[in-house]
This record gives C-alpha cells, sequence and structure tokens, in this order.
C-alpha cells in the first residue's frame, strides 16, 4: 500500500507500534524533520488507509479501525512496513494488526460465565498482493512477544475464515469454546484462568518492558470483582458492535431484497463459533425503528378500507372466499416459517405470501414518505396511497398483510426486553 508520503522516513522500524496518541516514532537521524503536526497527519492517513482496506477485505460496511477510533480507544496497532529495496519509491505498508485488552463474559467448557479480560485480536490485515507470505505471521509473533501472551490466551472478535485457518496452521488454534458474542476462544483459554497479575507484577512487567523497549504496549487493565453468577450478561461488547445493527438487523428485518440468482458461496456456519455472526456481503436494510415507525403510521390497506366503507360483512366475493375455507386457513396461509411448513408446499401460501407481505411493506414504506413529504404529520393518509397500493392483486391478502403486520410486531417485541413504544 502506497501513499503520496515517505513512509520509509516516518516509520524508520520494519514494524511500528502505535497507541491512541499515534505519535509519529522518532526518526533516524539525518533525516529533515517537518513538523510534528504533519507527520501526524500522515499516520493518520495510514491508519485510516488500513482500516478501510481491512473493512473491505472483510466485507465490514465500515471500517472498523480509524484514526479517530484509534484516538478515542486504548488499543495498540502493529504496522508492518515493506522494507524491500525501492529506489525510486517512498515504501509501502505491507499489513497491521490491532490488539486490545477488553472486559468479556465468556463461557467455559461448563457454560458457566467467566468474566475475563484478555488481550483481543480486534482486526488484521495484509495487503491482498503478499497475503500468504509470511507476512501475517511475522506480524503476530512480534505482537505476541511484544504482549507476552501466549495464542490461546487470546480471544479473537468475530475471526474471518482466513484467520481461523492462519491460527490454525500456525498456532494449532482449531478447538473452540462456544461463546455467545462475537468472541472466539480457544481451548486452553482456561487453562490460565486469566487472573489478573497482581498489581506490583503487571507494573513491574509493564516497567521492565518500558525500560528495554519504548514503543507502546497493549494497555492492562484492571478487573473489578467478581460478581454474583446472576448479575453477569452472556454478552460482551465487541469492536464491532457499532456495525451490528448495520450488519444484521434481527429477523424479519434482515430479509434480502429477492434476487435474481442465488449466492455463489452461501456463508459459512461454524457451530464452533457459538453464535458468532457470519461475515459475509452486507446489503442495505430499513431500520427497525424507522419501520415501526412506518407501520405505526402506515395507512389501512386499501382493500380493508374498501371492505369498510362498503359492507360491513364483506363483499360477496370476499365472503366467499373467507366463508369458503375451513376455519383457520386464512390463518394458516399467513403463516410463514423460515423453516418451510406444513403449508409451505401450498402454492397460495408460504412464499406467495411472503411476496405479497413484503410487497405491502414496500407500499407501505413509499406512502409513508408521501405522507411524511406532504404534510410531515401522517395525518391524512388516504391521499398518499400509492397507485400501486390502489390495485392490489386479484386475491385479496388484507387479513395476511395485518397478520403479517402484528405477527412481525409480536416477534419484534419478542426480541426486546422493553417495547419501542
Ligand atoms: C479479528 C479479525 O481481525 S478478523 C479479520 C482477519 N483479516 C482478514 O480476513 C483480512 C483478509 N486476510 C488477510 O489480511 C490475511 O490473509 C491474514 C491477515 C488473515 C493472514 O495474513 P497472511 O500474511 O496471509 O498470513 P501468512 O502468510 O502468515 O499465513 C498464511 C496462512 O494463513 C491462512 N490464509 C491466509 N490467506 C488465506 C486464504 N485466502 N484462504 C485460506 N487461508 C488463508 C492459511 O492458513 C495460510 O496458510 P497456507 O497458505 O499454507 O494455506
Amino acid at each position: 500500500m502506497e501513499f503520496p508520503f515517505d513512509v520509509d522516513a516516518l516509520l524508520p522500524e520494519r514494524i511500528t507500534v502505535l497507541d491512541q496518541h499515534l505519535r509519529p516514532p522518532a526518526r533516524r537521524p539525518g533525516t529533515t524533520t517537518p513538523a510534528r503536526v504533519d507527520l501526524q497527519q500522515q499516520i493518520m492517513t495510514i491508519v485510516d488507509e488500513l482500516g478501510k482496506a481491512s473493512a473491505k477485505a472483510q466485507n465490514l460496511p465500515a471500517p472498523i479501525t480509524s484514526a479517530s477510533r484509534m484516538q478515542s480507544n486504548r488499543h495498540v496497532i502493529y504496522v508492518l512496513k515493506d522494507t524491500s529495496a525501492r529506489p525510486a519509491g517512498k515504501g509501502a505498508i505491507i499489513g497491521f494488526l490491532k490488539v486490545g485488552y477488553k472486559k468479556l463474559f465468556v463461557l467455559d467448557d461448563r457454560e458457566a460465565h467467566n468474566e475475563v479480560e484478555p488481550l483481543c485480536i480486534l482486526d488484521f490485515y495484509i495487503h491482498e498482493s503478499v497475503q500468504r507470505h509470511g507476512h501475517g505471521r511475522e506480524l503476530f509473533q512480534h505482537m505476541l512477544q511484544k504482549e507476552r501472551v501466549e495464542p490461546h490466551q487470546l480471544a479473537i472478535d468475530r475471526p474471518s475464515q482466513k484467520l481461523l485457518k492462519f491460527l490454525n496452521k500456525h498456532y494449532n488454534l482449531e478447538t473452540t469454546v462456544p461463546q455467545v458474542n462475537n468472541f472466539v476462544i480457544f481451548e486452553g483459554f482456561f487453562a490460565h484462568q486469566h487472573r489478573p497479575p497482581a498489581p506490583s507484577l503487571r507494573a513491574t512487567r509493564h516497567s521492565r518492558a518500558a525500560a528495554t523497549d519504548p514503543t507502546p504496549a497493549a494497555p492492562a487493565r484492571k478487573l473489578p470483582p467478581k460478581r454474583a453468577e446472576g448479575d453477569i450478561k452472556p454478552y460482551s461488547s465487541s469492536d464491532r458492535e457499532f456495525l451490528k445493527v448495520a450488519v444484521e438487523p434481527p429477523w424479519p428485518l434482515n430479509r434480502a431484497p429477492r434476487r435474481a440468482t442465488p449466492p455463489a458461496h452461501p456463508p459459512p456456519r461454524s457451530s464452533s463459533l457459538g453464535n458468532s455472526p457470519e461475515r459475509g456481503p452486507l446489503r442495505p436494510f430499513v431500520p427497525e425503528q424507522e419501520l415501526l415507525r412506518s407501520l405505526r403510521l402506515c395507512p389501512p390497506h386499501p382493500t380493508a378500507r374498501l371492505l369498510l366503507a362498503t359492507d360491513p360483512g364483506g363483499s360477496p366475493a370476499q365472503r366467499r372466499r373467507t366463508r369458503g375455507t375451513p376455519p383457520g386457513l386464512v390463518a394458516q396461509s399467513c403463516c410463514y416459517s423460515r423453516h418451510g411448513g406444513p403449508n409451505s408446499s401450498s402454492p397460495n401460501t408460504g412464499k406467495q405470501e411472503l411476496k405479497y407481505a413484503e410487497q405491502e411493506t414496500e407500499i407501505r414504506s413509499a406512502s409513508e414518505e408521501q405522507v411524511l413529504s406532504q404534510d410531515g404529520s401522517g395525518e391524512e393518509p388516504t391521499h398518499t396511497v400509492p397507485q400501486q397500493a390502489q390495485a392490489p392483486p386479484s386475491q385479496s391478502w388484507t387479513v395476511g398483510g395485518d397478520m403479517f403486520n402484528a405477527r412481525f410486531i409480536r416477534n419484534l417485541q419478542e426480541r426486546r426486553s422493553t417495547r419501542p413504544w
């Protein structure tokens, strides 16, 4: 990765360690020294660009590493530069590894909660052109030595398949201890119990390290006193938490837009990773609150309005359709199961129902947009029903649509500890 400034002069060592201050390292004697603020700007540019490249490589919607995030967290980043001869160039960056201590609640092999604060692998990237050349191992090995940790003591924040393979190949890390958060830990993690070293020990360790090596090490934090089991929540804040909203809203908000062709490679599943979300191409989605708002503001389905306005008992055709079916069939046809169900074989149920429900949601979102853009209040929905909504399909899915909404809201409620309204 090349930059418009002299990376070689900016980062004299092959591996540079940067902490939250993003201080430019001391330059080699004899090199001209630009203003310090310019140097720091260059460091920030490198961190931002590396973060972007890593996010792209991992299919993340936004970088989890950036200069501003570095400055607001106590993380440490190891940057590897290319030292190969480049007579005419300004040097290049090969990749980086970001680590930091995090307080986690992890399950052991007996599924008991443990409050620990291990060193975590938070982000790791080697430029595509030089992957599988041993650079990742070089960087990782340097970090292990500097931080004085063993590979099995680490927690990994949502490792990619490449990283899992990397850890397996170089460090024999294979068997994971299932977790309910995004972190992956390996067998042997609890061998040392992760008791925080006595403050004096840790201080000595760091002061000794500081005496021999001026580069910053990942900050160490003390653990709070052990809490009762009941107080411990079985999740931990991942560095990628802020992406979670964008990564995977809960079902049914996470339904992908209909695709003409299935994805070539379905995202891999790993039972050994607990429920760590899978990486994969990310897709745009309607934020949950916005969708809820649209459901609350949305006008009644045009067909329902028509029925209410005419005959309280419904049109003869409608009566025939609902009365002619055995009781409960309408409800059954509205059941949508991701696993298919007894009614999934029926051509008029399952997928078709979902399709209409999706259409309805889209239409409702569109009509809400119109409502808001017209008067900003949503008070007069009848003027704003889009043309598409006024001509529903020949079959009436009014009941199905409303039931879908009801199920959808109930589902949302069940997934939340508090009601959103
Ligand atoms: C917590 C996190 O940071 S998760 C995100 C991890 N980062 C990414 O996935 C970004 C894309 N990948 C990369 O940047 C790199 O491949 C890294 C950082 C994972 C590894 O760096 P490299 O320099 O490629 O590793 P290195 O050369 O030392 O080791 C190679 C081994 O890593 C694994 N590996 C690297 N690339 C791949 C790949 N494309 N497919 C499968 N395994 C791979 C393999 O075990 C490989 O050994 P092999 O070539 O004998 O199969």
